[in-house]
């Protein structure tokens, strides 16, 4: 390509094998499924567990509606994202992102080393947050993390603070239904891990119009590293899954007040490959902003994740060693800041069975 044309900055070019198609349209479809989290007599756990189970089996996302969080939280929550998001660079940096603590806005961001097409500003659920303090497998040091708010718009950080409180309990509720759907009678025994310590981070993204959306993504293809994601956006859409059946890539059409939700890495590893936490990515567009939130639900650092022994027989032995939650988080992030280092994958946990 001709330098002279290019509109973008080339550190946002993705290689041409991971471009979106934009032409022709693919408008939106509900493929991937919608489940009311309502229970009534007619509608027992049992059919909602059964629902869950072949959507994350099929898909590995869904969207949810009667979720139970206030829709009033919600908008006041996005009114705020919007007014902070609306200030100049100038004031956004002040509460910039440093090195040693990711939280706080950051416009910078890499995927698999190309660069996103997004603003971020991200917060820990639980501010004072254990953490490992390096990468390395033999340290044992942590470190407490703590949220950097800004100054305006005012109560903004009361409106995020009382709205992660609210995904929160979404968060439990999808938890023990995910984890009933695997055959464990709830949610007792991991609990305890998404309490107090856990290492959950909220984010709020706002993905400007670009030039040239062509040659660019919002968000790279990935996974994502936690138990689950629960994510809210606008109506612009852009989010795409890839779809397990055949590999494509499909729009998740925007419904409004539902939440999008997918499977981590951990519920991988726990379900021993039952589920997949699946990849996704966001297109952009050259018209319209577009503002999502996800909730990325951490369990604690000190977390060993393993296949859950509840899955697992002798006939389906664990495809995984255990790592250490923390450890794998903190690679992550080393990895995403030091461009020749690989990004740690669970399948670097992957055991050598015998045949
Ligand atoms: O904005 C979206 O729709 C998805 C964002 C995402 O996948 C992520 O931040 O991990
Ligand atoms: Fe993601």
């Amino acid at each position: 390509m001709d330098q002279d044309t290019l509109v973008v900055d080339s550190s946002f070019i993705q290689p041409i094998q991971h471009r979106p198609k934009l032409y022709p349209f693919q408008p939106a479809t509900d493929q991937v499924p919608t489940i009311d989290l309502s229970i009534s007599p007619s509608r027992t756990t049992q059919h909602l567990v059964s629902e869950i189970a072949s959507a994350c089996q099929n898909w590995g996302f869904f969207q949810v509606i009667n979720h139970g969080v206030s829709l009033e939280t919600l908008a006041r929550f996005e009114k705020a994202a919007k007014l902070f998001f609306d200030q100049t660079m100038e004031e956004k940096r002040k509460v910039k992102r440093d090195a040693g603590n990711a939280v706080g806005f950051y416009d910078g961001e890499n995927t698999k080393n190309v660069r996103d097409w997004k603003e971020v500003f991200d917060f820990l659920v639980k501010d004072g947050t254990f953490f490992p303090a390096s990468h390395d497998p033999n340290d044992t040091k942590l470190k407490v993390l703590f949220n950097h708010w800004p100054e305006y718009p005012p109560g903004f950080r009361e409106m995020c603070e009382e709205y992660a409180r609210e995904l929160e309990l979404l968060a439990h509720k999808l938890l023990r239904l995910i984890l009933l759907s695997l055959g464990l009678s709830g949610a007792d025994g991991l609990k305890g891990y998404f309490n107090d310590e856990q290492m959950s981070l909220m984010r709020l993204n706002r993905y400007p119009p670009c030039p040239s959306p062509d040659l660019v993504l919002g968000v790279g293809r990935h996974k994502d590293s936690g138990a689950l994601t629960i994510l809210a956006q606008d109506a612009v859409g852009g989010l795409q899954v890839r779809r397990k059946s055949d590999g494509q890539w499909i729009p998740v059409k925007p419904i409004p007040n539902a939440y999008i939700v997918n499977i981590g890495d951990v519920v991988q590893v726990w379900s021993n490959d039952k589920y997949e936490s699946v990849e996704h990515r966001v297109v952009v567009n050259s018209e319209k902003e577009r503002y999502s939130f996800p909730f990325f639900f951490f369990p604690a650092h000190h977390m060993m994740v393993k296949p859950l022994e509840e899955v697992v027989d002798e006939q389906n032995p664990p495809k995984y060693r255990e790592y250490n939650f923390g450890k794998f988080i903190a690679s992550r992030s080393h990895g995403n800041e030091n461009q020749e280092v690989e990004n740690i994958q669970i399948h670097h946990f992957r055991a050598r069975l015998h045949q």
